[in-house]
């Protein structure tokens, strides 16, 4: 039985639903890159426990190599997305696939993309457990994601407030009162 965080509103997504997601999804990338050798990029931190549940399911050849960026707001709306630490491998003529938490406004992901194919990865794919169509700022879509996600503020399985809750075995809505 999930023992309820006293903070957390609402469980959105159970560790079951999210398991039975994950069977899918890996069964599609254990179909698709069985005989390659992807690199599997987890984006820190959030996707750490999504990341390491996914890639336990995978069965082929990989090389998991995080990468960690911070998306700030310029003086303009455009936004502007930094590689604050770098993954170590040479992506050159390899498929490459991204883990992440959560796609909100798409920037993180379009720009990590954009440097990978720069990079001349034989392939980039970004998988997500959520996606957050409502909030998204620029065209970029995952190529495979768990939920789609409410325009709501969620905590847990590696989603944060103020550095807290990422631990927690689902997914969740905080109580208004954390907040205040
Ligand atoms: O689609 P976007 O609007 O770019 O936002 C999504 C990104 O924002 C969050 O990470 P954050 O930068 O908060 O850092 P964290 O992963 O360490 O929590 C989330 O984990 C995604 O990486
Ligand atoms: N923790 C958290 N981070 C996010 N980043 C984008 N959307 C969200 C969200 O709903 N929760
Ligand atoms: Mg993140």
């Amino acid at each position: 039985m999930i023992r309820m965080n006293n903070d957390i509103e609402k469980v959105l997504f159970s560790q079951e639903q999210l398991n039975s997601r994950m069977d899918e999804m890996a069964a599609r990338l254990n179909e698709k890159y069985a005989g390659e050798e992807p690199i599997v990029i987890p984006v820190l931190n959030g996707a750490m426990i999504f990341a390491s549940d996914m890639i336990k399911r995978l069965t082929f050849k990989l090389t998991i190599d995080p990468i960690k960026a911070s998306s700030y707001a310029g003086t303009s709306s455009t936004g502007n997305v930094k590689i604050t630490q770098d993954i170590k491998s040479d992506v050159q003529g390899r498929p490459v696939i991204f883990m992440e938490d959560i796609i909100d406004t798409g920037r993180t992901l379009q720009a990590l993309t954009k440097v990978m194919a720069g990079r001349s990865a034989k392939s980039v794919e970004v998988i997500a457990m959520l996606d957050k169509p409502e909030t998204r700022v620029v065209d970029f879509h995952a190529d495979d994601y768990g939920f789609k996600a409410p325009n709501e503020f969620l905590v847990g399985y590696g989603l944060d407030y103020n550095g807290l809750y990422r631990n927690l075995p689902f997914v969740g809505v905080l109580k208004q009162r954390v907040y205040a």
